[in-house]
């Protein structure tokens, strides 16, 4: 009895206390009760961005480069015969992507080698227009330069520039990137494949010494190339010893096929890796090399060379360095990949906004049917989508202006930013742009499926991005363990990458943020402030970037340092997400701030609300853990994104429209900006 008594005592202090905070908490948001009740009304809303003008916003987004991808959709809006059609084999899809390819830079004077090496954004501003023709074309050039290309200019010196760069821009030496192999995909470190120092001819002997050596789903091989920049283990002969010196992974210029008949070159065995799930205008192939001999020049030397006698040398201080100096030259196709996926959800996003604001289905009784877009699930599936494709083209963006500066600088600091921002980058956009071309065919009903309207196209041909150019989940450990090095080597003090600066100053307050007037808040003047939403993102990220190093100290001292990782995986998983969200949070903020035009500015305020308070919702349990949202505050935030999604419905034609797609690109009838039912009907001949 006694003990009911207290608890009731308790009880009642504690209600007390609650109404309390109730009333600071309206009086503070201006309301006379629940912040709930200041809810907007539907007019008030639509009127909001009313004068909101589709050429600004695009303006604003499309920045300098809006010509350049214009010229693109010219080409081919004049070359009808090289638009890729809905049903296609393999065999044609190959040929025509080789002659898209062709047109576009023999015909159309492209020049991707040397905007890639001289003006990288605008390189990515064109494969990204490139990419709504058709993936496979993007891909396939996306070989040829980024890979390709990039491999010689970046790995190797001066000599192979001279020698190759020329031919590689106008296709007179097409060539494949083939460091895969049949048993090493993301361990690059385990390649079988070996290039072996003859000193007496001055050449290097390429084998491949076993099965699991077989270099496989390399581009470019199955049909077209005629070169590889071949990544193997370099061997060379030691003094010590009669068996040769393993030097670890280098890469070296093989030629493949005959200049002059194509032929395939002996010692070289090349197979098709066959039809893919997409990507089939992509020619993947698979290589052996028996004693294939290619001369000393042709190792990409860079990070290390062997002189005419087979002395080894390089400029960086171990086998570990220059490993990762190689793989950090690479980091160009990662780069490519998260922006080409930001215009995949924007493309697919534009079919399924534009398609569900005319579809009509129900209605209250006795009146007109309603768009399917007025669907309260239509909106929580559709606009925080639209919202995140402006949050991550900002990103994606920030993300090609630091890799243009590591190109100009080469600082080691922005190297390593550029290495890290792109890896979480690749990760985190692909896999969301991945679950929404599910949700978008999903939300376009039968008509998604219809392969003209693209959301299988799009869907296959994407997958794919969650694995090529590092695997996403290996991709977001190397996040990971760049936050704990940063965590352990300089929170004391020393320099951090700027992107990871936000990281000391929330460490240092982390554990203060859960005071109970903070947790409560729920106005939507306070949900809807910049300075909440980036504390609420970082918060987390800092949580658990702490709790993961206490996590590993404890389980490495019992497990050793590799089981002790495996054991944390998932929470470092959960870290390497958390600060990827704060960084493009972060980058989004600081784009609408930056718009000039007030309307595009308020709408990209709004965009922006709707993405941070949607993906703390997401993540409410861990906030609600750590008591750093209280649950009156979890069902403000809920109702706000309700709201926000309402909101941004309201715009979400002229957001769309921003993006600048033209309807001769995107194609699905469904997705036309005007007559979609009458385009769909004459696609299958009415
Ligand atoms: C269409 C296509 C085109 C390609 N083009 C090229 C090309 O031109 N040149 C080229 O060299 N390569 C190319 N690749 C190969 C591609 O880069 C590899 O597929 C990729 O690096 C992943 O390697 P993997 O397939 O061996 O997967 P694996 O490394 O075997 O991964 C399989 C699974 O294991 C998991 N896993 C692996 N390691 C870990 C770990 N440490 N922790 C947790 N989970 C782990 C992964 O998350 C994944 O789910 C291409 C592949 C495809 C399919």
């Amino acid at each position: 009895m006694e003990s009911g008594r207290a608890s009731a005592g308790a009880m009642e202090a504690a209600l007390n206390r609650l109404q309390k905070l109730a009333l600071h908490l309206g009086s503070e948001a201006g309301f006379e009760s629940s912040p709930l009740s200041a809810e907007p009304t539907a007019a008030r809303l639509s009127e909001k961005h009313s004068q909101l003008r589709v050429e600004k916003l695009q303006a604003f987004l499309a920045g300098s480069y809006k010509v350049d991808k214009e010229r693109i959709y010219a080409f081919f809006q004049n070359h009808p015969e090289l638009q890729t059609p809905v049903e296609i084999s393999k065999v044609e899809h190959r040929e025509l992507a080789y002659k898209q390819m062709k047109a576009l830079v023999q015909e159309g004077g492209l020049k991707p080698l040397t905007l890639l090496m001289t003006d990288p954004a605008k390189y990515y501003n064109v494969f990204e227009a490139i990419g709504t023709v058709d993936l496979s074309l993007s891909i396939k050039m996306g070989v040829q330069y980024s890979l390709w290309g990039g491999s010689v200019v970046n790995l190797g010196t001066q000599k192979h520039k001279d020698k190759y760069a020329v031919a590689i821009e106008t296709l007179e030496a097409p060539g494949c990137f083939a460091m895969t192999e049949l048993h090493h995909g993301s361990n690059v470190q385990g390649v079988q494949t070996t290039a072996t120092y003859d000193i007496a001819r001055q050449e290097f002997v390429i084998n491949t010494p076993n099965e699991g050596a077989t270099k496989w789903w390399i581009g470019n091989a199955a049909c077209h190339g005629k070169f590889a920049t071949v990544f193997a283990r370099l061997k060379l002969p030691s003094a010590k010893s009669h068996i040769d010196e393993d030097m670890g992974v280098h890469a070296f210029i093989v030629p493949i096929r005959s200049l002059e008949d194509h032929k395939v070159l002996p010692g070289v065995e090349i197979r098709d890796c066959g039809y893919k799930v997409g990507l089939n205008g992509v020619d993947n192939g698979a290589l052996r090399f028996r004693n294939v001999r290619i001369p000393r020049e042709n190792l990409l030397n860079r990070f290390g060379d062997v002189a005419p006698d087979g002395t080894y040398s390089s400029p960086l201080p171990s086998a570990s360095k220059r490993f990762a100096a190689t793989l950090g030259e690479l980091v160009g196709g990662r780069v490519g990949l998260a922006y080409g996926s930001v215009a995949v959800l924007k493309a697919a996003s534009t079919i399924a906004i534009r398609y569900s604001s005319v579809r009509q289905q129900f209605g209250p009784p006795g009146e007109p049917e309603i768009a399917i877009l007025d669907y309260q699930s239509q909106q929580l599936k559709l606009m925080p989508m639209l919202a995140s494709s402006y949050a991550f083209y900002f990103a994606a963006d920030y993300l090609v202006k630091r890799y243009a500066e590591m190109k100009m600088t080469h600082d080691e600091a922005i190297v390593a930013d550029v290495h890290a921002l792109s890896a979480g980058l690749k990760a985190h956009i692909t896999a969301y742009t991945a679950k929404s071309l599910s949700v978008c065919r999903e939300a376009c009903g039968g008509h998604g499926y219809a392969a003209v309207n693209r959301f299988g196209a799009l869907r296959n041909d994407h997958d794919i991005f969650l694995t090529f150019e590092g695997d996403n989940t290996v991709l977001l450990q190397q996040v990971a363990a760049d936050l704990l090095k940063q965590y352990k080597e300089k929170f004391s003090g020393g320099a951090l990458a700027v992107t990871w600066l936000y990281l000391r100053q929330q460490m240092a307050t982390y554990t203060s943020q859960t005071n109970p007037v903070a947790t409560h808040r729920g106005s939507a003047e306070h949900l809807r402030d910049p300075t909440f939403q980036l504390n609420a993102f970082r918060y987390r990220t800092a949580t658990l970037l702490h709790t993961a190093a206490l996590r590993l100290r404890k389980h490495s001292a019992r497990l050793g340092s590799f089981q002790a990782w495996n054991r944390c995986l998932n929470h470092l998983l959960t870290l390497a997400e958390s600060h990827i969200e704060s960084v493009i949070l972060a980058k989004f903020v600081e784009s609408y701030k930056r718009c000039q035009d007030p309307e595009a500015r308020s709408a990209l305020k709004t965009l922006c609300d709707l993405y941070a308070l949607e993906r703390i919702w997401k993540n409410i349990g861990s906030f609600r853990n750590e008591d750093y949202v209280a649950p009156s505050k979890a069902k403000a935030i809920q109702r706000q994104v309700e709201l926000l999604c309402y909101e941004v419905r309201g715009m979400s034609g002229q957001l769309v429209d921003a993006f600048g797609i033209p309807d001769s690109m995107l194609r699905a009838p469904i997705g036309l900006k005007t007559g979609q039912y009458a385009e769909y009907s004459s696609m299958i001949g009415w």
